[in-house]
């Protein structure tokens, strides 16, 4: 599996490393050791709640759909111990989407207790593609496509995590209450399985009956496209993980969507296997107990998150269908505050609960406040306030909230009036760069304002406009290639020069001479959002089930006529 080499965040200009490697040094080193400690709900100015695992604050919050395995097992040792916990995500896009933090937010609670908290990025696994809850399979995505959607959600989670310390740090959570984080990449081991080791210690005691029982593969198979080979084995290799995760991160229970309740207890079947079967090891056997079972206190558990739907019956987390990003060039900050301003009275408390570390306490007295003023939409401006600083920092979640009030008072226009790219400038500190695909007609003969949109750079064609009218967006230049020897060239000054500003009254038809080569451009926006195109014709862009914002309107309105 090839490894996207990028330049690490955190590397001066001249020496280039492995992202994945670095990325993942950079983050273990904030982790730190970890002291003796109690693990009761101690947050100053939280809920008192002594002799209350994390677990019943959880449940009360409203996070457990599911549990797999024993919920008094699971809260005794909540209560005496640290427990490793794991979610993953598949990077099966450049972004994080809302739905995404409901299983976050969890991991940040645990971490904030003094647990341990793993998020896995599934740079394997997305190129799988889990079947999961789907009729049809996914469209396969090229190789480019899959290293940079990886780049961008590792660097991404690695943000949020960030944002999640200093977050919990505002709500009172002590340096001494936290536990213990990573970020990890399951193509660190699934990339270097050997099929014979997995035939080997997993599939010779794996049997293939409970397998099709499986609502995913039965639903699939009958009212679906049917299965392939490698999404059968889906749930193994997410199993394999857990099973990895174990034996080296302590990794006993994992987090998930209830779409993924199948997996998990597929997962903990693969552990109970393993663990249990062939003639273990000395380290293997300190798992069992006398009749060669794996202890109880050691037993693999689950925890699913419900599916949320808003009083409007959509999912939580889609905006007329589409979802809501965290990424700030795919859904802007404005639009993220304003999605989630938009909350209806019945949803915001609960939404509060699941997506702040605002005390229960506190939020009963502000709906009791809202209540009183519901047009104030004092509830939902918290909860868009919260999210944002979590999501984007507490900078981005003040400049947006005077930006949406200012739509209601005027007089704050004057100070609020930031320009997207001025903002992107400087709050896309994370660099990183996607890959996309577009057809042709979305290209060729089309002002940069409506290309900028169709590369999912901006939310809009006037956007894209006055993005280039105050000089924030950028193509690389003709003769300049951003590529030398498999390394992506250009950070900060290299970069400035291999970018030339775009102009407003750029003559559409000399879009096809600014490709680096044919069938290839690369745009960039701010400071580091860089967005590489390649251009298909339209008819290949479509057999392969790929999509582009403005795509479907397109043919609507001109090529069907
Ligand atoms: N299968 C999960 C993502 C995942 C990947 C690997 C894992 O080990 C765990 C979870 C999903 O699609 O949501």
């Amino acid at each position: 599996m090839s490894r996207p080499l990028l330049q690490a965040a955190t590397a001066k200009t001249t020496d280039w490393v492995c992202m994945r490697c670095a990325m993942r040094k950079a983050f273990r080193t904030t982790g730190r050791p970890q002291p003796k400690r109690n693990f009761h709900v101690t947050r100053r100015n939280h809920e008192a709640q002594k002799d209350k695992s994390v677990l019943a604050l959880l449940e009360e919050r409203g996070y457990v759909n599911q549990i797999a395995g024993d919920r008094i097992t699971l809260d005794k040792l909540l209560r005496r111990r640290q427990v490793g916990f794991y979610a993953g995500i598949d990077p099966t896009a450049p972004s994080l989407h809302l739905g995404h933090l409901l299983p976050l937010m969890v991991l940040f609670w645990l971490y904030h207790h003094g647990h341990k908290a793993v998020s896995l990025v599934g740079g394997f696994t997305a190129r799988v593609g889990d079947p999961s809850g789907r009729l049809t399979s996914r469209a396969e995505a090229v190789e480019s496509v899959h290293d940079s959607n990886f780049s961008a959600m590792f660097s991404q989670l690695a943000g949020i995590w960030e944002n999640a310390a200093s977050y919990g740090k505002r709500h009172g959570f002590t340096e001494q209450d936290a536990g213990h984080r990573e970020l990890l990449d399951n193509a660190s081991w699934l990339g270097n399985l050997q099929l014979g080791d997995f035939l080997q210690i997993l599939g010779h005691r794996t049997r293939i009956g409970p397998m099709l029982g499986r609502d995913t593969v039965r639903n699939k198979l009958e009212k679906g496209d049917g299965m392939t080979f490698s999404e059968f084995t889906y749930p193994l290799l997410q199993g394999w993980d857990w099973w990895h995760m174990y034996q080296h991160n302590d990794v006993q229970v994992q987090i998930g969507g209830s779409d993924q309740f199948g997996n998990i207890i597929a997962g903990m079947d693969v552990i109970k296997y393993i663990a249990q079967g062939g003639s273990p090891s000395k380290q293997q056997q300190k798992l069992l107990d006398k009749d060669g079972k794996l202890k109880d206190d050691l037993a693999p558990m689950g925890l699913t998150v419900p599916l949320l739907t808003a009083a409007s019956g959509e999912k939580f987390g889609k905006s007329a269908g589409n979802a809501v990003w965290l990424d700030q060039s795919m859904t802007s900050a404005f639009d993220l505050y304003g999605f989630l301003l938009r909350s209806s009275d019945t949803d915001v408390e609960r939404y509060l609960k699941l997506f702040t570390f605002v005390p229960s306490a506190d939020i009963a007295n502000i709906m009791a406040e809202h209540i009183t003023d519901p047009g104030k939409r004092k509830a939902q401006h918290l909860l868009a306030g919260e999210v944002l600083e979590l999501v984007h920092g507490q900078d981005v979640a003040k400049e947006t909230r005077i930006q949406h009030e200012s739509l209601r008072n005027p007089s704050l226009l004057a100070r609020a009036t930031l320009d997207e790219a001025g903002s992107m400038t400087k709050h896309s500190a994370s660099p990183s760069s996607n890959a996309i695909i577009l057809p042709a007609s979305l290209v060729y003969g089309m002002p940069f304002s409506r290309i900028l949109y169709h590369s999912g750079l901006v939310g809009s064609k006037s956007a894209g406009t006055r993005l280039i009218a105050t000089g924030g967006a950028y193509i690389a230049g003709q003769n300049e290639p951003l590529h030398q020897e498999g390394r992506i060239l250009g950070w900060e000054e290299e970069r400035e020069q291999h970018y030339i500003p775009l102009r407003v009254d750029q003559n559409p038809e000399d879009v096809k001479y600014f490709g680096r080569n044919e069938g290839h451009m690369t745009l960039r926006i701010g400071k580091w959002k860089v967005r590489g195109l390649t251009i298909v014709e339209d008819a290949e862009f479509d057999a392969r089930g790929l999509q582009a914002a403005g795509w479907e309107e397109f043919k609507e309105k001109v090529l069907k006529k």
